[in-house]
């Protein structure tokens, strides 16, 4: 089953239809999917088949009407800094995606199963989140904007839901430096409480590597980076696309 998957895979990969070419892809995920492509050759009719299944994954890391004018400030802020090598990173809602050959697979795979983090259609009603990385400075920055169905204590953040949130910025940032990751360990002191519709910085920083091992750090700040809500510490372990997928 697993093989024939990862054929299949394959096959997406390497006869994307036009809307499918992965040009908003970082150049790095291009090469994680294609790396991890077999190199085969299929019928005419299975190719056929599968141009028909895709289409072009719908990119939940722009801007939409719900985000609140300080959230579009520092998108613009940093979408500027495109020059200083930074650059914004496509989110999906699965990781799959990006694992094995797109959309595609995605559908064939659990095809109910949504990333936790972009399980509501409903703009600004959860987690509404865009993230930039530096691969020079190792670093990326997830701008958040916390939505009302994330409350935990009255008129703030869940503290479940800001360990999402810095458990997906943190693995973004491993994964976009160091491949496919899952989380191992994660540390998290929270320092003051997230006001709900409130909009925060997840900065996120390799610290270093050991072989299979990613040691990454994280800060949540105010947007003016003048109040400290959260540090984290993750610890992150490569893994093969076949353990990510769980087969
Ligand atoms: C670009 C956008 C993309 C889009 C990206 C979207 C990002 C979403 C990110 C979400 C990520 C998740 O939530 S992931 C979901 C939550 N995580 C999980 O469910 C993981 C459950 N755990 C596991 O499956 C496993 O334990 C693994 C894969 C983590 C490790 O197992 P393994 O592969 O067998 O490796 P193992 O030999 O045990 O460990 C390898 C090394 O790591 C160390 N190690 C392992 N676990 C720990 C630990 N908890 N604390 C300390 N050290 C540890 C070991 O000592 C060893 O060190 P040494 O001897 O080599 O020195």
């Amino acid at each position: 089953m697993w093989r024939n998957t990862m054929r299949f895979a394959a096959v997406l990969c390497r006869h994307l239809p036009p809307q499918m070419n992965p040009q908003n892809l970082t150049a790095s995920l291009k090469k994680m999917i294609l790396e991890s492509a077999v190199k085969f050759s299929r019928p005419a009719r299975t190719i056929a088949w599968s141009r028909a299944l895709c289409s072009a994954p719908k990119d939940y890391g722009v801007p939409n009407p719900s985000w609140s004018a300080e959230m579009m400030s520092l998108y613009e802020r940093y979408s500027a800094k495109g020059a200083e090598s930074w650059e914004r990173l496509p989110s999906y809602k699965r990781y799959l995606t990006y694992s094995a050959g797109g959309q595609c697979l995605s559908r064939l795979h659990k095809p109910t199963a949504r990333l936790f983090t972009r399980n509501l259609e409903e703009e600004g009603a959860g987690f509404e989140y865009t993230v930039f990385a530096n691969k020079a400075e190792r670093r990326a920055v997830c701008l958040f904007q916390a939505g009302p169905l994330l409350e935990g204590p009255p008129g703030h953040v869940h503290g479940g839901a800001i360990a999402t949130i810095i458990d997906s910025a943190t693995g973004i940032c491993a994964t976009y430096l160091t491949g496919f990751v899952m989380t191992a360990n994660l540390n998290i002191n929270y320092r003051n409480p997230i006001p709900l519709g409130s909009v925060v910085l997840v900065e996120c920083e390799l610290d270093r590597t050991e072989g299979r091992k990613t040691f990454v750090s994280c800060r949540i700040t105010s947007a003016d980076g003048s109040k400290l809500h959260a540090e984290a510490t993750a610890l992150f372990v490569s893994v093969s696309v076949g353990t990510l997928i769980g087969f």
